[in-house]
């Protein structure tokens, strides 16, 4: 049984990683925020507009705790903010939980990111000329939960393929 938690930044490649990591190894992969989406019904943007973000994340710990509680064999990918309200990042140090942290530079993630900021909620309000402060503030803000992982594995410059072999060294 293995149950293995990416986090990081939106467009560090959790889903991306998730997905061929369960290719390789034959794990199932899951992603929280498509979780919440078929649970819900609605879409990420939806739910960040219909009932606001605090809500979502409310949302997001419920999903998150009962996934854990549920499930036993698993490659799961958390949505970018989940590591980092109520008491979420204690999970990616339960023992038995691969938690591995994709951790990307700031050039990095503006290039991912540069043509899929609409289905960000947080990002697609930002002007053009705004996305860098915002996301280099917001990565600062955010890197302690996502150092709780056990693992870091940098992903910059590197293909898909050698991030999910560097992380089956791993398990
Ligand atoms: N190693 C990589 N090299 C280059 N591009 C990548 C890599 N991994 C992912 N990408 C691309 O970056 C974009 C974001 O990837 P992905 O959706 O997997 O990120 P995410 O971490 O799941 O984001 P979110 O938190 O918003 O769900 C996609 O266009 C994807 O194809
Ligand atoms: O980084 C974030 O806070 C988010 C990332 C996405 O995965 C979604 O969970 C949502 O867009 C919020
Ligand atoms: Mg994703």
């Amino acid at each position: 049984m293995s149950k293995i938690v990416l986090v990081g930044y939106m467009g560090s490649g959790k889903s991306t990683i998730g997905e061929l990591l369960s290719e390789m190894t034959g794990i199932p992969a899951f992603d929280l925020d498509k979780i919440i989406e078929k649970d819900t019904q609605k879409t990420i943007p939806e739910l960040f507009s219909e009932f606001g973000e605090i809500k979502f994340r409310k949302l997001e710990h419920e999903k998150l705790k009962s996934f854990i509680a549920e499930n036993e064999h698993y490659i799961l990918s958390l949505g970018g903010g989940a590591p980092c309200y109520a008491n979420n990042h204690e999970f990616l140090k339960l023992d038995g939980i691969v938690s591995v942290y994709l951790k990307a530079s700031i050039k990095e993630l503006i290039k991912r990111l540069e043509n899929e900021r609409a289905n960000r909620p947080l990002l697609s309000g930002l002007k053009e000329a705004e996305v860098e402060e915002f996301i280099a503030k917001h990565l600062f803000d955010r890197s302690y939960f996502y150092h709780q992982a056990k693992h870091v594995v940098s992903v910059d410059g590197k293909n898909p393929d050698v991030i999910a072999t560097e992380i089956t060294g791993l398990l």
